[in-house]
């Protein structure tokens, strides 16, 4: 099953053209790695996908539904859920409350049952958090459940905010730069849980620099330069690609 689709779809700042004319598509349970030189159009695109931007043209279909000036909250209820370049956890918060967080787009308590804690408020919050523990027992994050968030080292608080969107119970996750910062064992974990995560039957779309990684993972790579999309394939066509070399090699960087 198609999980999603985009057509044309354009977005310029003023004279500049980030993304031109992307038609890409996901099906359901492939991990697809979106790659390209820096400042080729990559988290624009995560950004168009989850509403932060609309685009200047071209659609975007989700399921069955085209995402029309959505917002992005209006999105992450739809089933697509994110992770940011740049870690962004809630920082007074806990572990498992910053799971929690995430969980509380899927509740139904109004604010006045919540803030009285009537019964069905209780039996919510119960259910969020029993839920947000079997992710972190998930992610071997349950160990860490009560320290602050932003005060564990990086690789952690990259998997916490894993944690947090697989809590806004996502058909499709997106995750942008997942191993950024990371050393070589921690890329090589990074890797592990990413296909554990499909394992569990999620569909991935993985924004990501490092070869290794992108290589190990995915099932279909899709290229972008200067905001086009030049290749789509399969890694040891992506690997071979003329176009996608030159890309890279004309920037200065390695594919
Ligand atoms: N809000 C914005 N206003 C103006 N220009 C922007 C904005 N966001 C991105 N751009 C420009 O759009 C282009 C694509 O940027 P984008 O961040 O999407 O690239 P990227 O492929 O994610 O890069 P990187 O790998 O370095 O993160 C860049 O030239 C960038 O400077």
């Amino acid at each position: 099953m198609r999980i999603l689709e985009t057509k044309n779809v354009t977005k310029a700042f003023g004279g500049l053209v980030a993304v031109n004319d992307v038609d890409f598509h996901i099906e359901e349970g492939e991990i697809v790695s979106l790659i390209g030189p820096n400042g080729a159009g990559k988290t624009t695109f995560f950004n168009l996908i989850t509403g932060i931007y609309e685009p200047t043209k071209g659609e975007i279909k989700f399921l069955d539904q085209f995402l029309k000036k959505s917002k992005p909250y209006e999105i992450t209820k739809l089933g697509i859920g994110r992770t940011f370049q740049n870690i962004r956890l809630f920082s007074s918060m806990t572990v498992l409350e910053n799971v929690m967080a995430g969980q509380y787009c899927r509740t139904k308590a109004d604010l006045f049952s919540a803030i009285f804690k009537l019964p069905n408020a209780r039996k919510e919050e119960d259910r969020v958090m029993e839920k947000s523990l079997e992710i972190l027992d998930f992610l071997d994050l349950k160990k860490i459940k009560d320290e602050i968030a932003v005060s564990l080292p990086y690789g952690y608080q990259r998997r916490v905010e894993i944690a947090r969107a697989l809590a806004t119970e996502p058909k499709l996750l997106l995750l942008d730069e997942p191993a950024a910062g990371m050393n070589t064992g921690e890329k090589k974990e990074m890797q592990g849980i990413i296909r554990k995560i499909r394992d569990k039957g999620f569909t991935i779309l993985v924004i990501e620099h490092d070869m290794k990684l992108v290589m190990g993972i995915s099932d279909r790579i899709v290229v972008l330069d200067y905001g086009n999309k030049i290749a789509e394939g399969l890694p040891q066509e992506i690997q071979h690609n003329e176009r996608v070399i030159e890309a890279y090699l004309g920037k200065g960087g390695a594919a």
